[in-house]
């Protein structure tokens, strides 16, 4: 069972909430200047990676009454719970053991008295010889073929971390093209479709439930795309696999259960890149990176689970969070990684955390009175410093934003990746410090323009500054680095909710657009004027019929 306690009602919250009106005022830089220890305290290595919190609004005390926060929530408590495979997800019943599908250790995890280690293995091992058959082209397509494009077609969690690995991993790609495809919108299936040979083409049917309507969709289009191009029935064990929960759904689609990959409801869908639905990831990068990935994910657990709260980054991140999201009144969260490969990093986060914390009814289904998961986005820089960066540096939200790079580049081309740190550093440093007025007015002078001029345009170009950042420096991204890097996101997640008193491993709200869609699809498949909605709905879908 998870601790349920309101974390307003705690000593560390009360004495936090008093602490704030004295920290608000304080300025970072002057926090820096006070303390030549700062970064050295405020700052935590894990293996190559660098985690630098000291451009925070906190001090010391800050820090030990959001740990203590922790500790009166029961934190201790509910790692606890959630590793030795406790009933956690408890409006589905469920524990939540992500975890397991990487702990390398192989120390027996039970999940109802039976040790679920061999089975998570026995999948491994399979995806393994397949993923080797692939890349190496003993697997042949029904025409004695070697596969050449592999075609994942989910949503959600059997998308989003798939695409965001293997982009962020493509430096290690095997010969093996990836395509995914995910939208029921059929230009996403259709755009995809278009350069591929269904002879030398591999279809991942990924679902954890195989009832999602949109992969069901696509995957009877790919079916039929497959048919059309001369195969036949028999054929398609050769050319679609499976990765999925329901045995019964998959072998009803058609597919050789042979080819079916399959893992756990103990996997939640937005924490199952790690389980079968990471075969695209085994056959994009290769097994060995596959595994690779798993074994940093299984080392940030045991950072996770072992470490003091002081020196656990996944515990300091979440606090960092609670302390704005909860005092400050922050909204949203930016993950702005410099590094091109992650481009997808924020995307895939928007559904971690939002899908896992987005809850207003607490642990006791009673409506919190508190603001809980904070609103994720970003892109890489520095794109995203011609783009929205203007609102962060002086805009009137608070805007807390995780920096992420690597120190070596997989493509060191001339000078780039010297431009790219260069501003990185610059902008959490410009965000801290901002710039003054005398500042300002020093720079005016310089330019030569007038007194006159200088005043009109001062005030524009003065930065409040104390805008706070995360700064994390990794040596370099590769499949372990990566595995780490979003375990420690997994865990931050896990850290908030507890805190938040939410359940953050079900996601009934998205299941009400389902319901719903359900509802109106028979309306539009006739020609049928509608009035069972409201006159916009009516209006809209009236409107629709008659234009298409
Ligand atoms: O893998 P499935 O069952 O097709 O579900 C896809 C996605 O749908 C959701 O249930 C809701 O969006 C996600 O949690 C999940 O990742």
């Amino acid at each position: 069972m998870l601790p349920n306690i309101d974390f307003t009602t705690t000593q560390a919250y009360e004495y936090l909430t008093d602490h704030f009106t004295e920290l608000e005022a304080k300025q970072l830089k002057d926090l820096f200047t006070s303390d030549s220890e700062r970064f050295a305290k405020f700052s935590l290595y894990f293996e190559d990676m660098l985690f630098d919190y000291s451009k925070n609004r906190i001090d010391d005390k800050c820090i030990a009454l959001l740990i203590q926060l922790a500790k009166e929530c029961r934190l201790n408590d509910a790692i606890a719970a959630m590793f030795s495979g406790e009933v956690i997800n408890a409006t589905e019943q469920r524990p939540v053991l992500h975890i397991a599908l990487r702990n390398q250790s192989n120390t027996p995890i039970l999940v109802d008295g039976k040790d679920v280690m061999p089975d998570v293995n026995g999948v491994l091992q399979h995806m393994k010889e397949f993923s080797e058959a692939v890349i190496s082209g003993e697997w042949k397509g029904y025409t004695g073929q070697q596969i050449t494009d592999v075609v994942n077609i989910g949503i959600g969690g059997s998308d989003l971390g798939p695409v965001m690995v293997t982009e962020a991993l493509k430096a290690y790609k095997t010969r093996l093209n990836l395509h995914f495809v995910s939208n029921v919108d059929g230009t996403h299936i259709a755009e995809t479709l278009k350069d591929l040979n269904p002879e030398t083409t591999l279809f991942l049917i990924a679902s954890k439930t195989f009832t999602t309507q949109e992969t069901m969709a696509n995957a009877n289009s790919a079916r039929e795309w497959f048919l059309k191009g001369g195969a036949a029935e028999a054929d398609i064990a050769k050319h679609f696999a499976a990765l999925s929960t329901n045995a019964t759904a998959v072998e009803k689609f058609g597919i050789d259960t042979a080819n079916m990959f399959g893992f756990w409801d103990w996997v939640g869908g937005r924490y199952s890149l790690w389980s079968a639905i990471g075969l695209s990831i085994a056959l994009g990068v290769g097994f060995d990176n596959f595994e690779a990935l798993l074994g940093g994910a299984h080392a940030m657990d045991n950072h996770f689970k072992t470490t003091e709260f002081e020196q656990n980054i996944p515990v300091i991140a979440a606090l960092m969070g609670v302390w704005y999201n909860n005092f400050f009144g922050a909204e949203s969260q930016a993950i702005l990684p410099y590094d091109q490969y992650m481009h997808r990093f924020a995307a895939y986060f928007q559904q971690g955390d939002m899908e896992s914390n987005g809850k207003y009814v607490d642990r006791n289904g009673n409506p919190v009175e508190y603001s809980t998961g904070p609103i994720i986005w970003g892109e890489p820089g520095t794109n995203g410093q011609h783009a929205f960066y203007q609102l962060i540096h002086q805009g009137t939200k608070l805007i807390p934003c995780d920096f992420i790079a690597p120190a070596i580049s997989h493509n060191p081309v001339g000078e780039h990746h010297t431009l790219l740190l260069s501003n990185f550093f610059a902008q959490t440093e410009a965000l801290m410090n901002g710039k003054t007025y005398d500042e300002v007015v020093t720079e005016l002078k310089a330019t030569g323009k007038t007194e006159e001029e200088i005043e009109t345009l001062a005030p524009f170009k003065v930065f409040e500054g104390n805008r706070p950042t995360n700064s994390i420096l990794l040596k370099e991204i590769t499949p372990r680095s990566l595995g780490s890097l979003i375990a420690m996101y997994e865990h931050k997640i896990f850290v908030q909710g507890i805190i938040w008193n939410i359940y953050s491993f079900d996601q009934w709200g998205v299941e009400l657009g389902k319901q719903l869609a359900g509802k109106i699809l028979p309306e539009l498949r006739t020609e049928d004027k509608i009035e069972s909605h409201d006159s916009s709905t009516n209006g809209l879908i009236n409107q629709f019929k008659e234009w298409r």
